[in-house]
């Protein structure tokens, strides 16, 4: 039996989210989670769901709970509970109240579904990762975020649509904080396979317009319709997809590194991590100097926000 949970199924993202994973392959129940008091909106979304299999043809249950306990079992758990950015703010400033959500479900979670993958997408998500995996206490192959896999996404859609080329021609990585610090990896960036510093329309490339772009889409979208559903949304079934179905791709993660980015670690922050039925592994790279450094800083960056989190939380706790 295959189970999905999702946590914060009431919330813009949760709903669309549901509906993505929907599509994947051998998945037998989703079960959405919200607050109590939201019964009424649970029972509506649920029905709502299920009225789309049927049209679509889809055999999947979906439930609906307001206990978390009923998660036991779980495959995978994706917390997206917590509250969303305004216009004009940053990530960072969502640390403290978001982790006050997300630390006690990461702890019963980490109790009543033991053997599950916590995928963690409420943010700043690098600082909610490290979050839930110091309460939920599972180890760190199984807890992940969604890091700069969307950032990643953005920025290939921008590349392959410079060069005139499907997006699936292009491959690029953004790593490091979901945020203003993130680091792109030219390095890493190919185009039909070729380095795309090899190619001579990368000396025109307007590289500083698309990074700014990338750092700026979550900030667009939510100044122009509320929040961002649809990227984060196919984002999060992309991921559940490769666990489920056990592909062994490379994305890009937020996940506990130790020494595999230049000895730069402990701590969850987004890297290129092979991902699959057992979670997620983040993979040994040698990244050019000037990376190295812009890697570091970001780094440095979540550490401060992370420790002064995890600082409060634990003592608030005493
Ligand atoms: N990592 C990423 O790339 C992305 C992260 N996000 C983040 O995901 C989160 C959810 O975003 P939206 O769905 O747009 O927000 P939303 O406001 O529509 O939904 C929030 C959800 O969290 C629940 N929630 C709020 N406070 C809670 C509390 N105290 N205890 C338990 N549950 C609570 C709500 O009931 C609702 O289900 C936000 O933190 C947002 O920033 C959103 C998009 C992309
Ligand atoms: O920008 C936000 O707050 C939501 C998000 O993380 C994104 O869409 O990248």
């Amino acid at each position: 039996m295959v189970k999905v949970t999702i946590v914060g199924a009431t919330g813009n993202v949760g709903m669309f989210a549901a509906h993505a994973i929907s599509s994947i392959p051998h998945i037998d129940e989703i079960l959405l989670h919200g607050r109590p008091g939201r019964e009424a909106l649970l029972m509506g979304i649920t029905q709502d769901l299920m009225d789309s299999f049927a049209a679509r043809g889809t055999d999947i249950r979906v439930t609906w709970t307001t206990d978390l306990h009923d998660a036991a079992g779980s495959d995978i758990v994706v917390i997206l509970a917590g509250v969303p950015r305004k216009a004009g703010q940053d990530r960072l400033d969502l640390a403290l109240e978001n982790a006050r959500i997300v630390a006690p479900i990461a702890e019963t979670i980490g109790k009543v579904a033991p053997d599950t993958k916590l995928f963690v997408v409420t943010n700043p998500v690098d600082v909610m990762t490290s979050v839930a995996l110091r309460f939920s206490m599972l180890k760190p192959h199984q807890v992940f975020g969604l890091g700069t896999h969307l950032d990643s996404m953005r920025l290939k859609a921008l590349i392959a649509s410079y060069f005139h080329v499907h997006v699936s021609e292009v491959h690029t990585r953004i790593i490091g904080e979901h945020g203003d610090s993130l680091v792109p990896l030219w390095s890493a960036t190919t185009i039909g396979g070729i380095k795309i510093s090899n190619l001579p329309e990368f000396s025109h490339l307007p590289v500083k317009d698309f990074i700014e772009s990338v750092k700026c889409s979550g900030h667009r979208i939510i100044q122009n319709k509320g929040s961002t559903v649809y990227g984060p949304g196919e984002a999060i079934a992309t991921l559940v997809r490769t666990i489920l179905l056990d592909e062994n791709r490379i994305l890009t993660v937020s996940a506990f590194i130790h020494r595999e980015v230049h000895c730069i670690g402990n701590i969850c922050i987004g890297v290129p991590a092979r991902v699959n039925r057992q979670g997620v592994f983040p993979i040994t790279i040698r990244l050019d100097e000037s990376e190295v450094i812009a890697f570091r800083d970001s780094v440095e960056k979540i550490r401060a926000s992370t420790d002064s989190v995890i600082k409060t939380l634990e003592q608030e706790r005493q």
